[in-house]
């Protein structure tokens, strides 16, 4: 099968001016005008599969909106290659966007006055969608989103959840191949949500759909996309599967002990000293937490240590969960590495 996403050494670099503060440095400006570089998708290499469902993350900042405009043609590559159902995006735009759809948690694709169902109706005309496509799409998306009552509505008038169940069907009303979401639950409620989650998986499963989505939501990412990219500073730091990255990042195993009565002197400093620890703490008078990492020292070593300095009358092993692996790595708790554990 071949690949219906591809990128090799993408990169986009956009051009910054260089003010200098006052009315001066704007005059100047003007008559020298000054420009830094700034890299935002650094070397990018993808291959997607028809029928995969990727979750593009990364911190804010990362790169993951740009890498969509590159590959919706929004945006022309500044170096590098992409090509989407076979079609480079940026020389293709209108025959890339028959295959695509792409829906932004942040703004809409419907037309702001006229109700819901007309915004279809023109949609389904603008991608000649045939009636009969149109009517089926239309009837599974009405019934997974409960759109009914808003099809009369115009937009202008819907909330944000009710908004973001249309955008989803306009997207898919003409049978995109490839789906991109960025950010597409933002600032939804629980039900919401799990709606529009419902008919992306739905999709995928029943239709084949290929979807890449960024979001900030691990709920988006655990229910719809087993394998996960994730970007930092423009660059692809992981690209495997989304439950492997506990095994390949989590080096650090969180151990709670506590004792029945007050610690004594200072157990921490001992424990710290146990090969393979990397800190500890006391939060409070009877609890040793101790972080180890767990391709140097195994959990049996460190509470046998942990047993020298007091009695431990409970005891917690948080290996962490993929969810916590990805809080830690945004915020340079963990560090990324390529090396696989030990
Ligand atoms: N049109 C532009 N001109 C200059 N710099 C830009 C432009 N668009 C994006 N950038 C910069 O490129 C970098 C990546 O931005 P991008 O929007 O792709 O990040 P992101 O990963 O989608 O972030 P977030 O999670 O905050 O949406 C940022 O440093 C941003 O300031």
């Amino acid at each position: 099968m071949s690949a219906v996403i591809t990128a090799e050494g993408l990169t986009m670099r956009f051009r910054r001016p260089v003010k200098r503060p006052g009315l001066a440095g704007s005059l100047k400006h003007l008559v020298h005008p000054e420009y830094t570089w700034a890299t935002a998708v650094a070397d990018v290499n993808l291959s997607i599969e028809p029928g995969e469902s990727v979750a593009y993350v990364g911190p804010n900042g990362a790169g993951k909106s740009t890498t969509i405009k590159l590959l919706c043609g929004i945006l022309i590559p500044s170096a590098g290659r992409v090509e989407v159902c076979g079609l480079q995006p940026h020389r293709n735009r209108q025959r890339n966007a028959a295959n695509i759809s792409v829906v932004f948690g942040q703004r809409t694709q419907l037309w702001w006055d006229i109700p819901v169902i007309e915004s279809l109706r023109l949609l389904g005309d603008i991608y000649s969608v045939p009636a009969t496509e149109y009517q089926r799409n239309l009837t599974e998306m009405v019934d997974v989103l409960d759109l009914a009552p808003l099809l009369p509505v115009p937009v202008r008038q819907l909330s944000l959840g009710q908004r973001m169940r249309c955008d989803l069907a306009a997207a898919l009303i003409h049978s995109p191949r490839v789906l991109f979401l960025d950010e597409p639950t933002i600032g939804l409620d629980v039900a919401v949500k799990a709606k529009l989650r419902e008919l992306v998986g739905r999709m995928v499963r029943e239709r084949g759909l290929t979807l890449m989505l960024t979001s900030h939501d691990v709920g988006d990412i655990e229910q719809l996309c087993p394998r996960l990219v994730m970007l930092d500073a423009g660059r692809v730091v992981y690209d495997g599967r989304y439950a492997e990255l506990s095994r390949r990042f989590a080096w650090e195993t969180k151990i709670t002990a506590s004792s029945a009565v007050p610690l004594d002197g200072h157990p921490e400093l001992a424990v710290a000293q146990i090969p393979g620890v990397t800190r500890t703490d006391r939060p409070d008078g009877t609890t040793l937490r101790v972080w180890f990492d767990n391709r140097v020292a195994t959990c049996g070593t460190v509470v046998a240590g942990i047993v020298d300095q007091f009695r431990i009358s409970d005891l917690a092993v948080d290996e962490g969960a993929a969810e916590d692996v990805i809080r830690r790595l945004y915020s340079g708790d963990l560090e990324y590495s390529t090396e696989e554990p030990a």
